[in-house]
């Protein structure tokens, strides 16, 4: 089984596929905050920007096996017989608490090219498409490759020269949004200013903007 909060079919907002065409599914639940406002100042990650608690949002639900949720997914994207390839999105919460070599063969089977956004600290099945690690504070993390590592900015536990030698294929800092609710998180122009100064210096780093808040799409 497992337990969605949203599913929806948007444009990549972040990191090296920005602008894509994507189906984005939203797992339920994350090990790093319990998604509560009252936990938030105390949970390992408390700038999360995202609600993932339940399976009540759009195309939401619990899916009793991967065959049902990838062809629920798949009826998302908007060509029967391309051309393109659709793209999946794997994100929450924290997919990788749900996700198994089934839910990759079945996506697979339906003819997505499969990708995931995770905080890197539990194992990834085989087989992933595009695998993008968003290390969260002093969390030790587990997947130490892949294809992007996208680090939001700046966390004072999470410095970027932890990062920078892991075997990745891109490398960008995420300003840190701001969240309402918390204290002592830097202001959104303040995160943006000091990203893009950090890059300036360090110029293996890239910005990476969220650019689906720019232009209002989720
Ligand atoms: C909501 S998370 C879900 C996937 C996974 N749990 C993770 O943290 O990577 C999706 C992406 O949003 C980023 N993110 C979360 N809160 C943010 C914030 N306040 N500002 C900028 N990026 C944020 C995360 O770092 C991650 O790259
Ligand atoms: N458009 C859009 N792009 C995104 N990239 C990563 C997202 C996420 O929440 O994981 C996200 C999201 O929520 N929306
Ligand atoms: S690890 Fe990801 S989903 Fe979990 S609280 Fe942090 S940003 Fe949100
Ligand atoms: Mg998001």
């Amino acid at each position: 089984m497992y337990s969605i909060k949203e599913a929806f079919y948007s444009l990549q907002g972040e990191g090296a596929h920005s602008g894509r065409p994507a189906v984005f599914c939203r797992f339920s639940g994350c090990n790093l905050w319990s998604g509560r406002e009252r936990d938030r100042a105390g949970a390992v990650c408390d700038f999360c920007d995202t609600a993932f608690v339940g399976s009540d949002g759009q195309n939401g639900g619990k899916f009793r096996d991967a065959d049902q949720l990838a062809r629920h997914l798949r009826s998302l994207w908007p060509t029967l017989n391309g051309p393109g390839i659709p793209y999946v999105i794997l994100t929450g919460g924290e997919p990788a608490l749900q996700l198994d070599p089934a839910l990759v063969d079945a996506l697979h089977t339906q003819g997505f090219e499969v990708a995931i956004e995770t905080n890197g600290t539990r194992p990834l099945p085989q087989g992933i498409d595009w695998v993008c690690v968003s290390p969260k504070g002093n969390t030790e993390l587990v997947v130490t490759e892949g294809d992007e590592l996208k680090l939001v900015y700046p966390q004072p536990q999470a410095l970027p020269g932890r990062f920078d030698k892991m075997k990745f294929s891109h490398f960008y800092l995420q300003p840190m949004a701001s969240v309402a609710g918390l204290a002592g998180q830097p202001g959104d122009e303040t995160a943006l200013r000091s990203t893009i100064d950090y890059c300036l210096q360090h110029p293996q780093w890239r910005l990476s903007l969220q650019t689906h808040k720019m232009i209002g799409i989720e």
